[in-house]
Formats: structure tokens, sequence, C-alpha cells
């Protein structure tokens, strides 16, 4: 049976490990870690991020947590989307904002879909969190992706991601979004937390 303690989640990211531990710590303080590169399918990233879960869990064998983030153009119909990682690597901040450059259409969101998977037989539950935003020149530190280059919509501040203090980004942000609804089914199923 999982437990509050037995949760793991895996990702390679320290960036996303640091922020996932900080938004969850009211409901899973002991939130266990496993530094995985899982192998990733092509496709839709509910899929992408399901299927990441089902490797997951067997390799784990027990409860696991994962996530795909995706940042999607919205003048090119949603791409780079879940192929974000290989762009940022191949081309870059500049590399991003050039190829919005035949667009006058700048907006883009940032999409976060955890998937919890109870174990090596069980069928992932998905949670899709976004957050609208526009595509801007980096600005701010370069240490977390492409948070340079994401301005997300916000009722005062005019900054990118990279340029917030981290309890700002995680107030708005697709990650927190994402896993505020992983809590409310965390709320509506408490077995899964004994
Ligand atoms: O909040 C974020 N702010 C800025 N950049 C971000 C954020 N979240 C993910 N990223 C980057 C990391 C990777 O370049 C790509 C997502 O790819 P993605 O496969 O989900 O992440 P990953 O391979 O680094 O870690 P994992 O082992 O969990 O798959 O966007
Ligand atoms: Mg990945």
């Amino acid at each position: 049976m999982a437990s509050a303690s037995t949760v793991t989640f895996v990702t390679g990211n320290k960036n996303k490990l640091a922020e996932v531990k900080e938004i969850l710590a009211d409901v899973v303080p002991l939130l266990k870690s496993q530094d995985l590169d899982l192998p990733e399918l092509q496709g839709e990233p509910g899929d992408i991020s399901s299927e990441k879960a089902k490797l997951a869990a067997i390799k784990i064998n027990g409860p696991v947590l994962v996530e795909d983030t995706s940042l999607c153009f919205n003048a090119l119909n949603g791409l780079p989307g879940p192929y974000i990682k290989w762009f940022l690597d191949k081309i870059g901040h500049d590399g991003l904002n050039n190829l919005l450059s035949a667009y006058t259409d700048k907006t883009a969101y940032a999409q976060c879909v955890f998937a919890f998977c109870a174990g090596p037989n069980s069928e992932p539950v998905v949670f899709d969190g976004r957050c609208p935003g526009q595509i801007v020149k980096a600005r701010g530190p370069t240490n977390f992706g492409w948070d340079p280059v994401f301005q997300p919509d916000h009722p005062t501040l005019k900054l990118t991601f990279a340029e917030m203090n981290k309890a700002e980004k995680n107030k708005i942000s697709h990650r927190s979004r994402s896993l505020a609804l992983l809590k409310e089914y965390f709320i509506k199923h408490p077995e899964i937390l004994k």
C-alpha cells in the first residue's frame, strides 16, 4: 500500500524536484525522489506523462509520480510542446525567439502534466496544469531551462519566470496548477497517503 513516505517522484531534473518539494510540502512532507532519466514516448503530453509513469512504476516497483513539461507557442499550434527540451538544447533562448520572428503572435503557454501511478499493474492518473504568457528576449538568471524567455500573464508583474522569486513563480506556474489538481486527488483518495 502506498503511503506518504513511499511515493517516489522520478525525475532527472533537480530544478523540478526543488519546486515540487516546496509546492507539495504540506501534503507529502517526505516526498522521496529518484534521479532517473526515463525514456519518453512521442505524442501528446498526457500520453507521454502516462507512459513515463508506467515505466517508472515498474522500475521503482511502487507508487510513483512523474511529470512532463511542455512549452507551447500558439502561433505554431502548440509546438515545440513536449519537444522543448531538445529545441532549447539545440537552438537556445535566441533560437526560441527566432522561431516566432515571422509571427506577430508571441503568446505561449507552459504546460505541466503530472502522472501518478500506484504501482506496476495500475493505470496512471494525469493532471494537466497550464500557465499562459508570452515569449520574450531572455531576461534573468539562466539556471532553469526556458524560464528567462517566458513571461507569464500576471495582474501586476511584468517579469519572466527567471526574474521572479520562487514563491511568485510557484503561485502561478504550470507546475503548481498541475500539483493543485494532484492535491485534490490525494484529498479525495486519502487511502493513497495513509
Ligand atoms: O518550470 C520550468 N521552467 C523552465 N524550464 C523548464 C521548466 N520545467 C521544465 N523545464 C525544461 C526542462 C527540459 O528542458 C524541458 C522539459 O522536458 P522534461 O522531459 O519535462 O524534463 P527533464 O527531461 O529535464 O526532466 P524529467 O527527468 O522529469 O523528464 O523544459
Ligand atoms: Mg525528460
